[in-house]
């Protein structure tokens, strides 16, 4: 069953987005349907949102509290999606979130026995924020394959803290905690390697970047923006016009994309 923009009203999930801040550290779990993000979230909550073995399962976000070294953390579980590019309701909310909603961390849970389809989001998340934790969940499964995944080298390539868990069993949990804190808390600051386009497209983004900068305030990376603008992501204009109020669609803007890709 498809959730509509229509069936939910566009108001109800922006007023269910921004979860008031009252202390501690917001954590999203964001990743690709059928990763387990709503596993991990029921284990590290102690709540039960819905888990299942198709994709699709979480449609709007759910919310839950832990606490671990003395800190209390709110853990946002997300729809599935699979780009930040949103192409249906369900991945616009998880993308708004990762964008608008201010996460002290985001944790990307990945599937180990398809690696290389979920790094896809792993790149575009570490394009929006620094603080990024990779949850490599399914590791019995890919033990059971006999895929073998070098985590060190995995961790180093991307920049960010990677966490091999099997959450179904409690597997790596508790290290996963370890490091959304450190995250959190500013002790451990993850350094995405940063992904170099082609040379015509880099200077586009940084011509852009540049413009759009004081319009955005550091409230969204000005870079990344400036590659969706070239890319011509409307959808992202509409979430920035309504979570941060700037309209990127006046003609100001167009031109100067029009200009820049001149
Ligand atoms: N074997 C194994 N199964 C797991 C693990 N983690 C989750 N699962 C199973 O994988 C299926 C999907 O888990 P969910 O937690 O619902 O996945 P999700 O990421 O929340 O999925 P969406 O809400 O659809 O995006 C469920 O049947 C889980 O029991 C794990 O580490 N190992
Ligand atoms: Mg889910």
């Amino acid at each position: 069953m498809g959730l509509t923009n229509q069936a939910t009203g566009f108001r109800t999930l922006r007023e269910n987005f921004l979860p008031a801040r009252t202390g501690g550290y917001l954590v999203a779990l964001a990743g690709n349907p059928n990763a387990g993000k709503s596993t991990i979230f029921n284990v590290l909550t102690g709540l039960r949102q819905h888990t299942g073995n198709w994709p699709g399962k979480t449609v709007l976000q759910a919310r839950g509290k832990f606490t671990h070294q003395g800190h209390i953390f709110t853990l946002v579980d997300l729809p599935g999606t699979y780009s930040l590019l949103a192409n249906s309701v369900e991945e616009q909310v998880a993308r708004d979130f990762i964008c608008f909603g201010r996460p002290d961390v985001t944790v990307v849970v990945v599937d180990a026995t398809c690696l290389e389809r979920n790094l896809n989001l792993v790149l575009q998340v570490t394009e929006t924020t620094t603080a990024v934790v990779v949850c490599l969940n399914l590791m019995d499964e890919a033990r059971r394959k006999n895929i073998v995944i070098d985590v060190p080298l995995l961790a180093g390539e991307l920049g960010v803290p990677v966490v091999p868990t099997a959450a179904r069993n409690g597997e790596g949990l508790a290290r996963l905690k370890d490091v959304i804190a450190a995250v959190a808390t500013g002790a451990m600051r993850p350094v995405p390697t940063p992904i170099i386009y082609d040379k015509d497209i880099e200077t586009a983004a940084s011509q852009l970047a540049r413009q759009l900068q004081p319009l955005l305030r550091g409230r969204l990376n000005a870079r990344w923006v400036a590659l969706r603008l070239l890319e011509g992501d409307a959808t992202l204009l509409q979430g920035i016009q309504q979570f941060l109020g700037v309209d990127l669609s006046e003609p100001g803007i167009k031109l100067q994309v029009k200009e820049v890709l001149a």
